[in-house]
């Protein structure tokens, strides 16, 4: 595919579809696959969409196995907003994919960096990751890489932008000082290893990211541009993630124009 393929959705709640449509084929090709997840609230249309298909018989996740993103260092293990929780509710719960077989990385470990390289080892040893879902920062990281990061860095300690937990004080409860101040995440070159990337965004929020990501140059101030350098990226936005976008009405074209053969 080589150039990362833009695909601009009417709504919102397409984005799932045109996400799922690709983790599906995945599964159709390869049913052991190992499945990169992300959270926040941009992948959830699609694992909605996946639960259907599961709940259908369309497709399973359940030879498969996942890893995450990231996570935060420090909650308890019982927090609702501890990342591992997050994907239970809202993947694990919706799919056939057996529990046990989603891996992240151990935000409560007494040795962090020990961590971090046994979670690089796991996913190595499960031969490497097929697809992996993100989703992008206002401020244009991926994962929990925060602008600055290194464009090749694994799986490591970060520190939080005080932008980021303020975008994530939502989900505690609108009190900042909740979020938790470090993470665990994978790095960006653990990202680009995957050898498929679907990264989905939505909202007008994220335009200037969005806009970055596909047509501004590569930079660890925006981590999401290392996307242009990946063989097989497709970013997936509704018209407001795209509303930035200097070429969209050539996406658009793009798009409609695709041969069948080609796939996501
Ligand atoms: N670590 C996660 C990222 O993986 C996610 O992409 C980002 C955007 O979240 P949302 O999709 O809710 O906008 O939030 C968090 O910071």
């Amino acid at each position: 595919m080589d150039d990362v393929e833009v695909i601009i959705t009417p709504t919102p709640e397409q984005t799932g579809t045109v996400g799922a449509d690709a983790v599906e084929a995945l599964f159709a090709a390869k049913p052991d696959a190992v499945l990169g997840i992300a959270t926040g609230s941009s992948p959830v249309g699609i694992y909605d969409e996946l639960g259907r298909r599961v709940t259908a018989g369309r497709v399973s996740l359940a030879g498969g196995s996942a890893f995450m993103l990231d996570e935060y260092v420090g909650l308890p293990a019982e927090h609702p907003e501890r990342y591992r929780n997050v994907v239970e509710r809202d993947f694990v719960a919706k799919v056939d994919l057996p529990t046990d077989r989603v891996h992240g990385p151990d935000g409560q470990a007494g040795d962090l960096a020990a961590a971090c390289a046994s979670y690089e080892a796991a996913m190595a040893a499960a031969g490497g990751v097929d697809l992996q879902i993100l989703g992008v920062g206002s401020d244009g990281h991926i994962a929990f890489n925060e602008p600055g990061s290194s464009l090749a860095s694994r799986t490591r300690i970060k520190t939080l932008t005080s932008q980021t937990r303020r975008d994530n004080a939502r989900f505690f409860g609108d009190d900042v000082d909740a979020v938790p101040r470090h993470c665990l995440t994978q790095g960006i070159g653990t990202i680009m290893a995957a050898r498929q990337l679907v990264l989905v965004a939505t909202g007008r929020h994220k335009a200037e990211a969005v806009h970055q990501l596909v047509e501004g140059p590569i930079s660890a101030m925006w981590p999401a541009t290392i996307l242009q350098m990946h063989p097989h990226a497709t970013v997936v936005v509704d018209e407001a993630a795209a509303s930035r976008l200097a070429l969209a009405s050539y996406y658009k074209e793009t798009y409609a124009a695709k041969p069948e053969w080609q796939g996501l």
